[in-house]
């Protein structure tokens, strides 16, 4: 993003013994929606080990400028998705006026499910330049009678999660129907677990799609963010492609039972090779058996899918993935991006049925090495592919594109491998 264009590339090279104690970085969504929450209690939580995300770091700086209301304010995301969708709910509901922008890929990043469900809850909400993407313009708010809306829950569950977080506020409650198939359901569910935290009263029924919230103000009260499951996965990644048969990399601040759905590469990874051991401290990562195939249904940890990817690829295992339809619609078309890239280190992504069924192999041709890896303006595609480096040089353009998420990751890198920015 803008400034990671002006760096040089990362360039990684000698993996030595894998022994490592990473720190990882706070999960910026587990901040960003204690953000919101403090925010509707009118800044009086006290939040600890908030994310160095910029996605979180950019939350808490539009939150802050929120006040000085003297027309409409430009408040400008940059590329952080759920920045943009949460604080459009909160800043609709609070009545502000805002111009709400972002990078010129966020301004390609669909949010007219979200408007039209706030526009039928009394937001007065007008688009800039397409209908159905931002910029947009919030000009107030006139709470109208409607508690009970319908939404497709297949595109992005961050406009649920907007949704459900300003509820509360609403006169009536809300009531929300999610029609289609539900992606990142995790996510909507790490939504409920931390409004019921903070003292909403909120009933999800999965079975028959309805989440019900009562008119119920939150109750400030602390709150600890935990470590990011997301970012552990390219630790997982290092574990499993590691020669070193002792590799042992101890992650810190993660728990057993999270709130993150990407907590589900702890199953993942096990068919991978890495076996998980919970800590005082976290997780301790060891070699482990290897599967020759592995399937698996991306629908609830969109996230995991580079990480996993690439790692399969590297490892030669055979990888089926579904659930991946949403990855075209985050910082880049990650599909395609993962098409590009893997090739070049070998490997192919087969649509075995058009947008659903697809598979990871490796190629039998030989490939250059190093391979310098595109990253475009995706954080995760950098983060997906530096482990490559357990078995072969590889150079990352554009590495700054991490601090999205994982601002220290080049630093946390360092301990298993030289990373050298020329
Ligand atoms: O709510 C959240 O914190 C997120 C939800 C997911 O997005 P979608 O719901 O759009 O899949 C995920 O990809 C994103 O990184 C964070
Ligand atoms: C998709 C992501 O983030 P967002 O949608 O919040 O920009 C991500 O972090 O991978």
């Amino acid at each position: 993003m803008n400034a990671a264009h002006l760096t040089p590339p990362a360039t990684l090279t000698n993996p030595g013994l894998v022994q490592a104690t990473i720190p990882l970085a706070s999960s910026k969504s587990e901040s960003n929606r204690a953000l919101i929450i403090d925010a509707l209690t009118g800044f009086r939580c006290d939040l600890t080990n908030l994310s160095t995300a910029r996605d979180t770091q950019t939350m808490i700086r539009l939150l802050k400028s929120e006040d000085r209301n003297a027309g409409p304010e430009t408040s400008d995301v940059l590329d952080a998705g759920t920045t943009m969708r949460f604080l459009t709910a909160y800043f609709a509901v609070t009545g502000k006026q805002k111009i709400m922008t972002g990078t010129p890929r966020m301004c390609e990043r669909p949010i007219g499910i979200l408007v039209d469900a706030l526009r039928s809850l009394g937001a007065d909400i007008t688009y800039l330049k397409n209908e159905g993407y931002p910029p947009l313009q919030l000009n107030g708010f006139t709470p109208s009678a409607t508690n009970r809306l319908s939404i497709r829950g297949d595109v992005s569950s961050q406009y649920i999660s907007a949704l459900l977080m300003i509820a509360p506020m609403l006169p009536n409650g809300l009531t929300l129907e999610l029609t289609g198939a539900i992606g990142s359901r995790p996510y909507m569910e790490m939504t409920i677990e931390q409004m019921i935290y903070f003292g909403a009263d909120v009933q999800a029924d999965w079975e028959a799609k309805t989440i019900i919230v009562a008119p119920k103000p939150y109750t400030p009260k602390p709150y600890a963010i935990e470590s990011d499951w997301s970012g552990a996965s390219y630790w997982y990644s290092v574990a499993a492609l590691a020669k070193d048969e002792t590799a042992e990399i101890n992650l810190l601040g993660l728990k057993p039972k999270s709130l993150q759905g990407d907590s589900a590469i702890v199953d993942i990874m096990r068919s991978l090779g890495v076996e998980s051991t919970f800590t005082e401290s976290g997780v301790k990562l060891t070699k482990g058996t290897v599967s020759d195939s592995l399937a698996w249904d991306f629908t609830d940890c969109p996230d995991l899918a580079q990480t996993v990817a690439v790692c399969a690829a590297v490892k030669g295992v055979m990888l089926r993935m579904t659930g991946i339809e949403s990855l075209k619609i985050k910082e880049t078309d990650r599909v395609a991006a993962l098409q590009a890239e893997l090739q070049k280190i070998g490997a192919e992504l087969v649509e075995l049925e058009p947008n659903h069924r697809y598979e990871v192999h490796q190629l039998p041709t030989e490939h250059s090495v190093p391979a310098t890896i595109k990253t475009y303006d995706d954080h995760r595609m950098a983060m997906a592919f530096a482990p490559v480096v357990m078995r072969e040089e590889i150079i990352i353009d554009e590495p700054r594109v991490v601090d999205k998420s994982y601002p220290s990751f080049w630093d946390d890198m360092a301990q298993v491998a030289k990373v050298q920015f020329t």
